[in-house]
């Protein structure tokens, strides 16, 4: 079950010709550049991951080597070509800049500046901050990781990173994802989602894993080979699939499960849910895999952070499709870091979307009574 349009390579051609006339073409150029080069440090990190060098963080959450330097490397090549941009990113080097940190500290920096040091790629360039000899000290890249403290807000010109998406998945060598937006004015213009762990093509596995997808406003989504090569348009069907399932968190912790099993009772759906880490989900839906992406609050409060969504909602809704809240409201990425009160997002195409909506209201109103009762 794939939908990812083979395009003839003379239109591959004009494809790219016609997108350097994107608003954000060069935007668009940049932040591939750096999350592929991000998605190779990671991917490294887990082949040479050592458990005990796992941090936790107050959120409990691991937090490893390959976020931190992951986002050092994505901030520095972002602040070199838009020195003026803001950053809003997950991690910070508070710790990093503690004494207990160093020897974790100096595995990253050598790890960024590998990363950043690496030979230039296609449609890479050294004005970036990247390629042989473009080092950089130790306090120039923990001060990249904290440039992503910007607060966010309504208005002007932000950049999110999640440098490693479904830490939880990236641990367990299943899906992660490295993900950048921008987002100009509260709206999201661009989206790059690396997902190394992925299947090229799911319905031809020796195509080998490592994928890009791209989404940029107005002028669609794609998807593209680590190496920047294929980049090939997705849509996500507008008939409902055959086989209707879910796409949902694997941890229970982060998203209900049990509503969203009311929620396919209410549409006869007999297929179980496919639980995938990180905004690869968003990925996988924008290619035709999975015909919706639920994601309900536990009801511990949590609020949804948009560096966790802002990627992967402008990839979807450039396949075609819709996201929204429980309430049938667009995500709001204006109200600072994160998403505000949790209403749950719900993601699919357009005809689905409505119908998983409704459901999801029906059985909204079914836990409130339950609660009363
Ligand atoms: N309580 C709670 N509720 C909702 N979301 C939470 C919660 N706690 C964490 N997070 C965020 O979930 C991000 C991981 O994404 P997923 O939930 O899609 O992946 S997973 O399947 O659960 O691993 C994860 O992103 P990373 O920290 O980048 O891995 C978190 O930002
Ligand atoms: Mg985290
Ligand atoms: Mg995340
Ligand atoms: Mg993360």
């Amino acid at each position: 079950m794939h939908h990812v349009v083979r395009r003839p390579f003379l239109r591959q051609i004009l494809h790219r010709s016609y997108s350097m006339s994107l608003p954000y073409a060069t935007e668009k150029q940049v932040a591939v550049a750096a999350v592929r080069r991000a998605c190779h440090l990671t991917s490294s990190v887990f082949n040479k991951l050592v458990k005990n060098e796992t941090l936790t963080k107050g959120d409990k959450s691991p937090v490893t080597v390959g976020d931190y330097a992951a986002q050092a490397v994505i901030s520095t090549i972002l602040h070199h070509a838009f020195p003026s941009d803001f950053i809003v990113g997950e991690e910070d080097a508070a710790e990093l800049r503690e004494e207990s940190g160093a020897g974790l500290r100096d595995r990253i920096i050598a790890l960024a500046n590998e990363a950043l040091t690496g030979e230039l790629g296609l449609g890479d360039n050294v004005e970036w901050g990247i390629g042989p000899g473009q080092e950089k000290t130790t306090e120039q890249l923990l001060d990249a990781i904290d440039r992503g403290n910007h607060p966010g807000g309504r208005t002007g010109r932000m950049w999110t990173i999640d440098p490693i998406d479904g830490t939880k998945g990236f641990l367990r060598g299943e899906q992660y994802a490295v993900c950048l937006s921008l987002i100009v004015d509260a709206q999201v213009q661009l989206g790059v989602i690396g997902c190394p762990n992925l299947l090229v093509d799911p319905a031809e596995p020796d195509l080998g894993r490592g994928v890009i997808f791209v989404a940029a406003k107005g002028h669609g989504a794609e998807q593209m080979r680590l190496s920047g090569a294929n980049p090939t348009p997705l849509k996500i069907p507008s008939i409902l699939p055959s086989e209707f399932s879910f796409l949902e968190s694997v941890e229970a912790a982060h998203s209900s499960h049990s509503f969203n099993d009311r929620v396919s009772t209410l549409l006869n759906i007999t297929h179980s849910p496919v639980r995938m880490d990180s905004q690869a989900k968003y990925g996988c839906l924008a290619r035709g895999q999975g015909a919706a992406y639920l994601r309900m609050p536990t009801g511990v409060g949590y609020r949804e952070k948009i560096w966790d969504h802002a990627p992967g909602t402008i990839l979807v809704e450039e396949a075609g499709g819709v996201v929204t809240d429980s309430r049938g409201l667009p995500l709001d990425f204006g109200l600072g870091r994160t998403l505000g009160e949790n209403f749950g997002v719900i993601a699919g195409g357009l005809g689905v979307h409505a119908r998983v909506l409704e459901a999801v209201q029906t059985a909204g109103t079914e836990q409130e009574a339950k609660a009363k009762a």
